[in-house]
């Protein structure tokens, strides 16, 4: 296995009963990065979380862990923390307590191995004398990430970790997520969240229906090539829409409305267009006041990949049934 990855999976099946969650899926980690796991409602995100954290084992494929061979029994690899469906948590105990418990059940002294540090790491010092009963799922999800902190993981793998999140709370956890990485762990992490994908990820995973559609760096599926409706909201609006419908490789989409009283203009155009008709509405005097896309890079590329694949589908199952019907 290559000693930059933490996770190198090939050819993963898993079933449940008649359900294929995970059909043939390969994935690799790298130590040091951010990995993003997508996908529709059942794609099996959880599924292969789960895989990875040894909370249930694979039907078919290998699995590597950091270096070490996975096999049919389930406990997690020495080094691998996280959670799936919520962290594990006892209500009754405080959150410095249900900490300490974790320290005590590894054999290992909670007054000294830092449960103050990543309760404050977290965002939680105010609360950490409060049972967790009372706690929000914002609150525990940074109680299960002060969790894996304290293992000092070498993979650590979170499903959907910024569920329940307030701003301040996301903030902390992006922030201990990039210093772990920084620090050399691999993170893997499933979010419907794209904002937060592409705030955090280098990488990701795009999975549907257990198959993986694609999988590398996040910067390949924003190529400059691929078109987007852009929203531009200048000072002067009937002037820069002038200039849009006059500007090369760009299209003026519709009337978008406005926004805080200022007229909005969407036009459709790749990255290089989009930067000449920039240049000359600034050319012409005329402020940018925002300049963003409708839909983020990453979901319009999700959204394009699933329904291919959804497309796909559809047409597999059309022609097995017109299979069918012409052998009967
Ligand atoms: N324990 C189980 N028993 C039966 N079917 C299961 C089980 N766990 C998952 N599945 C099925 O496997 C498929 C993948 O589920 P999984 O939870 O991995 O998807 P997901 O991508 O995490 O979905 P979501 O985004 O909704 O959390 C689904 O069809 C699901 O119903």
């Amino acid at each position: 296995m290559d000693a930059s990855l933490a996770v190198l999976a090939r050819g993963i099946t898993k079933c449940f009963g008649d359900v294929v969650a995970l059909d043939g899926v390969d994935l690799d980690v790298t130590r040091g990065r951010i990995h993003g796991l997508v996908g529709p409602n059942g794609a099996g995100k959880t599924t292969l979380l789960g895989l990875l954290l040894g909370l249930a084992a694979a039907d078919g494929g290998t699995l590597e862990i950091l270096g070490v061979p996975v096999g049919r029994a389930l406990s997690a690899v020495e080094g691998v923390a996280g959670f799936v469906d919520g962290p594990g948590l006892y209500p009754s105990l405080t959150a410095r307590q249900n900490l300490a418990a974790l320290l005590s059940l590894r054999g290992r002294d909670a007054t000294t191995a830092g449960v103050g540090e990543v309760l404050a790491e977290v965002g939680l010092r105010d609360v950490a004398d409060d049972r967790v009963r009372g706690f929000s799922l914002g609150m525990r999800q940074r109680l299960g990430l002060a969790a894996a902190l304290l293992t000092r993981p070498r993979l650590l793998v979170l499903d959907e970790p910024s569920n329940g999140l307030d701003p301040s709370g996301k903030r902390h956890v992006h922030r201990v997520l990039k210093r772990l990485a920084a620090d050399g762990t691999g993170v893997v992490l499933s979010s419907h969240r794209m904002d937060d994908v592409e705030a955090l990820c280098s990488e990701v995973t795009i999975l549907t229906t257990g198959r993986v559609v694609f999988s590398g760096p996040i910067a390949e599926l924003s190529s400059q090539k691929r078109e987007l409706e852009y929203r531009l909201i200048t000072s002067d609006p009937g002037a820069a829409r002038r200039l849009a419908a006059g500007a090369d490789g760009v299209r003026v989409v519709e009337d978008g409305g406005t926004r805080y009283g200022d007229e909005v203009l969407v036009v459709r155009a790749s990255v290089p267009a989009l930067d000449r008709l920039v240049s000359r509405v600034v050319r012409s005097d005329i402020a940018i006041r925002e300049l963003a896309p409708v839909v983020p890079p990453l979901e319009a590329a999700f959204l394009a990949l699933t329904e291919q694949q959804e497309q796909q589908e559809q047409q597999e199952r059309t022609e097995q049934l017109e299979q069918l019907e012409a052998g009967r």
